[in-house]
């Protein structure tokens, strides 16, 4: 099947957790950004960090309901990923040699290009400045053309971003001006391929449309970069210098070898770890989607590159995604097709099928920990955007109130981390496979003549011979005809050229019986930012009921609840209190996390308050209990109730939160409850 939808419109009311569901009466009003923010203060999910000293941009702490929905979603990921794939973990060290940084090319280009008000000095990063001047001027057109058709003007919602309507760029005031039409369609064309250019190329937007300080109206200063990493030194004399690791990912690169020999020097396999990287972000906003300290969680999954297939890949081969792909954006569209894996596999649209296995793997997890599907699509890297070395690299990304948000990078890294790691530590970071039959075949081999090349080369030599050594079969076909005519010029790494003659090397045609295979594995890296799924899954979960406006539900799966059952005793009777403790206890031995309510609020605010903190369900515990031994349940989406033995109850409970059971299922199990119960004695 293959169809084209078009891109979800940052307009669009934002559908929650709950909307299809005919059970559940949720408000008509918008999805609003402030009242979750205001929640998230109040039941301390998260907060800035070092609030009380003011705060610092970009970094935040996680309170217990927050650390404990963080929790469960690394949890799912573990089991998702590390335990069901069989993967490798590890837990790398943070402080990051900066040798091996260097080498990976970070210090060198983990850079953001920035560009400063030529008068007051404010930072922008360029990008988003551009993006978000010109979304505001678009803002605008789109106003002065309603407001020319006698047509009511909108004001944007804030499911349609509100006052900080993307993530990435600094909030833009628009006026209503009309553009010309030409002007409209080159700027949709430009939004489209944002990521795609570079800082010369921005410097040239910047330009063009006069893009300046969006509050000041000052200009702004050519774009430079801006390395990301926070860079320190490592022990008291300052000589080793470190940084703050920006992925985890070199961490498996450099215990590749170790990796390889626990997994019998076999490939494929993968290697898995969930820890912190640090970004210095130019302009970190928009809560957890840009911060300078986040939680990833990286898979390397190493793979012979001239077999990439996935021995799984049928178990995800029907799974239809929306794709938005590369040459759609180059051409300034951002229609999504729907397409199986397997369609998009063999059409090549995705490169191979570890590629297109783990993007199926990512849907399954995000879907499964409470991301609504069709607010989720996986968007190809343009030419210029993708690193030189990757072949193909898809982001899963979620739309929310700040639009479209990379959550997920899933990238073909090639053998590049391998290949520079090996050349820079002189490590063979290479797999050996045995052929099934021995290969035969005639190549060119050089001879170098040890006892000649020394003396000749003297300090040189070493270099001279790693160049010989490199030389694939067209190089040394040239070689050798060189030489047999005297002489052949040789240029090494270090531009230097040398002069090669038959005292020092020799090459040959030989017959070759080969029966071992070596090569470096290419990488394929899915790689996820925890804090803004947890973010986007916070949106998606959020809504609030026709009859109660102004307290939020937060309709969190129970697989990732942070809470999965409140106990509510009807009443402060101490005759309840025994009960109360055994319920907690047997919730507890089913693997049920629960907190007890027995403060004196009315039953239905202990409710909202839990509807809050997204606890799935409620076991109230009344006088009817201890004469029958019966509890009621409460679900927090319908709120509605059954009844049942409190063993039964707690069965349902625990199968619901493993997700064995749905909550049509439980009520197939469970009657419905009448609202009798015993008088309090
Ligand atoms: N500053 C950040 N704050 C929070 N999460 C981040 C940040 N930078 C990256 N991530 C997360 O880490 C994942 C992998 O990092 P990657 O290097 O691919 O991101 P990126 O392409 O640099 O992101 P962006 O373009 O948004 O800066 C991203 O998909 C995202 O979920």
């Amino acid at each position: 099947m293959s169809n084209v939808v078009p891109g979800v419109s940052p307009d669009a009311p934002a559908p929650s957790a709950v909307s299809n569901r005919p059970d559940v009466k949720r408000d008509a009003h918008p999805f609003s950004r402030s009242q979750l923010e205001g929640l998230m203060t109040k039941r301390f999910f998260y907060i800035q960090a070092f609030e009380i000293y003011g705060g610092v941009g970009g970094l935040y702490d996680y309170g217990p309901t927050g650390a404990a929905l963080q929790a469960n979603i690394i949890n799912q990921w573990r089991n998702h990923f590390i335990i069901e794939e069989e993967m490798l973990e590890l837990d790398t060290t943070i402080m990051t040699l900066a040798d091996v940084l260097k080498t990976s090319g970070h210090v060198d280009k983990f850079a953001d290009w920035m560009c400063k008000d030529l008068k007051n000095g404010e930072i922008f990063r360029a990008d988003h400045l551009v993006e978000g001047v010109i979304e505001a001027r678009l803002e605008g057109d789109k106003q002065a053309r309603a407001k020319e058709a006698g047509e009511s003007i909108a004001v944007p919602a804030e499911a349609a971003g509100g006052d900080d309507k993307k993530s990435k760029k600094k909030k833009v005031k628009s006026s209503a001006v009309k553009l010309d039409d030409a002007l409209v369609a080159e700027y949709n064309s430009t939004l489209a391929q944002i990521d795609n250019f570079d800082g010369k190329q921005l410097g040239e937007l910047i330009r063009k449309y006069d893009i300046r300080s969006p509050e000041s109206g000052n200009e702004v200063s050519e774009p430079i970069e801006f390395n990301l990493m926070f860079e320190s030194s490592i022990g008291p004399t300052g000589q080793v210098k470190g940084y703050l690791r920006p992925e985890t990912a070199q961490g498996h690169f450099v215990n590749f070898q170790r990796l390889l020999e626990f997994n019998n020097g076999r490939v494929p396999f993968a290697s898995a770890q969930i820890g912190k990287s640090f970004r210095n972000e130019i302009s970190p906003r928009a809560g957890l989607l840009r911060v300078r300290e986040f939680t990833m969680a990286e898979i390397e999954h190493f793979v012979d590159p001239e077999d990439k297939n996935h021995e799984r890949f049928d178990e995800v081969k029907n799974i239809e995604v929306p794709l938005l792909a590369k040459d759609v954006q180059e051409s300034g569209k951002t229609d999504i097709t729907v397409k199986t894996i397997g369609e998009a596999v063999s059409a090549g649209v995705i490169d191979n099928q570890t590629l297109g296995y783990f993007i199926g793997r990512i849907y399954l997890f995000l879907v499964k920990i409470g991301i609504d599907a069709t607010r989720l699509r996986f968007r190809q890297h343009m030419s210029n955007e993708m690193a030189h070395y990757a072949s193909d690299c898809w982001d899963a990304e979620i739309h929310t109130s700040y639009g479209w948000i990379e959550c997920v990078g899933c990238a073909d890294r090639s053998a590049y981390d391998l290949t520079v790691h090996s050349k820079r530590t002189k490590k063979d970071l290479v797999v050996q496979k045995a052929h099934k039959e021995p290969k035969v075949y005639d190549a060119f081999v050089p001879t170098i003549i040890k006892k000649n090349i020394g003396p000749k080369f003297k300090k040189d030599a070493k270099i001279v011979e790693e160049a010989i050594l490199e030389m694939d079969q067209k190089k040394l076909a040239e070689l050798e005809s060189q030489l047999k005519n005297g002489s052949a010029p040789l240029k090494v790494c270090t531009g230097q050229t040398f002069e090669l003659t038959t005292d020092v090397v020799t090459v040959e045609m030989k017959t070759i019986r080969e029966t071992v295979r070596e090569f470096t594995p290419n990488v394929i890296e899915p790689s996820f930012g925890i804090g803004r799924i947890f973010y986007s899954l916070l949106e998606h979960s959020f809504w609030t009921r026709a009859e109660d406006q102004d307290r939020g539900v937060l309709s969190l799966p129970p697989l990732v609840a942070p809470i999965k059952a409140l106990i509510v005793p009807i009443s402060s009777n101490e005759k309840l209190a025994p009960l109360v403790k055994q319920v907690s206890r047997k919730l507890r031995s089913a693997g049920v996390a629960s907190r007890v309510d027995d403060s004196n609020a009315s039953i239905g605010r202990r409710y909202a308050r839990n509807d809050e903190l997204g606890t799935p369900f409620a076991c109230t515990l009344d006088f009817a209990s201890l004469s029958k031994g019966t509890m009621t349940l409460r679900e927090r989406d319908s709120t509605a109730q059954r009844i049942g033995p409190i063993d039964q109850v707690i069965d349902v409970i625990r199968q619901l939160c493993d997700a064995s059971l749905d909550w049509e299922g439980a009520c197939k199990i469970l009657p419905e409850y009448s609202g009798q119960q015993d008088v309090e004695a």
